[in-house]
């Protein structure tokens, strides 16, 4: 059996197939079939993440909700990766908007508690989740646009960071970064690579060594995000920035988005499995778990 034997049952039901033995769909078929009405709208749910296709304009609406603050948990993780699948193997969708019902929060990162006193087993299941996320939705086709309605650090940082567009709300209060030096864990080589794709090799430096949690103001400052907008705006300015990457054709963006990203995906791709083994010896040591028992407790304490 595969070391990750959920994920690929669930993948299994799904009927989907995982990203490596996808073939390639530089085009999409037209959306609107002639003399083929379609549903103006197709939706699909479990208990993380709601999604709704707009099958008029082709973009679908992904929402977070699972409270309390949307951490990537292997389920989490499972049912975004397939509900992603479906929707890149859906010919009328060819853009997505990802942003959150939870509020005041994107989505917490990874969930801690999974890479706390497990066995090894389940390291391996869940890193593998992780990565199976990242490659589906850093090597989508669709056009993917952030609306980061809340902090988002570390793994939601990444989520934001992997669409091709990130719209934040303005408020200074939501910050957003790879914060793992602060957990006294350390960002992988593609998180660390597709941050440095978007604000470049210095700026990523320092704040990965510095484990920064960015307000959005600097966020938008260092690039870190595109643009800010008042929360109410955030989802209509999220549509109108869709609707300005969809007026191209969709072979050549989509050509020119693997261009870009493909050395960072085949990187990982082609270590995968060494990946995994060292994120499980990583996380095995007991220095790292003491780490992230410490890091749980200040988060309790804060509240108390
Ligand atoms: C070689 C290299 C190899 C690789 C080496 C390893 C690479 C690992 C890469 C890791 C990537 C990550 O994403 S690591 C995760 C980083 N994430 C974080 O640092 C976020 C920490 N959380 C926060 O800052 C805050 O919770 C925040 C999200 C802003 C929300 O604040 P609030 O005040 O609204 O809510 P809180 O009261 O703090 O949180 C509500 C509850 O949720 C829990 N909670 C919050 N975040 C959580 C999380 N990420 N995982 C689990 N549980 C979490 C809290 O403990 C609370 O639990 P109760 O008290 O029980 O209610």
């Amino acid at each position: 059996m595969a070391a990750a034997p959920i994920l690929a049952r669930r993948i299994a039901r799904s009927g989907v197939l995982p990203l490596c033995c996808r073939p390639p769909s530089w085009d999409r078929a037209p959306r609107q079939p002639p003399g083929l009405p379609l549903a103006p709208c197709r939706a699909f749910s479990n208990n993380k993440i709601q999604v709704e296709l707009d099958e008029s304009s082709g973009v679908a609406m992904m929402k977070f909700k699972s409270p309390p603050v949307n951490s990537l948990s292997l389920d989490f993780l499972t049912e975004f990766s397939i509900s992603l699948e479906k929707l890149e193997n859906d010919r009328a969708c060819r853009g997505v908007i990802i942003t959150s019902t939870i509020p005041k929060i994107f989505s917490s990162g990874l969930d801690i508690m999974e890479m706390c006193g497990k066995n090894v087993e389940h390291y391996g299941e869940f890193w593998r989740a992780v990565q199976e996320m990242w490659l589906r939705l850093y090597g989508s086709n669709m056009v993917t646009v952030a609306a980061v309605n809340g902090s988002s650090p570390a793994g939601g940082c990444l989520i934001a960071l992997s669409c091709d567009y990130r719209i934040m709300a303005e408020n200074p209060k939501f910050s957003i970064g790879l914060n793992e030096a602060q957990l006294g864990i350390v960002a992988p080589f593609w998180f660390k690579d597709t941050f440095v794709n978007v604000v470049g090799h210095r700026i990523a430096e320092r704040s990965l060594q510095l484990g920064s949690l960015h307000p959005a103001p600097e966020a938008l400052k260092l690039g870190l995000v595109d643009e800010l907008v008042p929360e109410e705006k955030l989802l209509e300015k999220a549509s109108a920035v869709m609707a300005r990457w969809l007026a191209l054709p969709d072979h050549a963006r989509q050509l020119t988005k693997s261009m870009m990203r493909k050395a960072v995906l085949d990187h990982l791709v082609a270590h995968r499995e060494e990946d995994i083994k060292n994120f499980i010896n990583f996380i095995s040591k007991e220095s790292i778990q003491k780490s992230l028992r410490m890091y749980m407790e200040m988060l309790k304490k804060k509240k108390s």
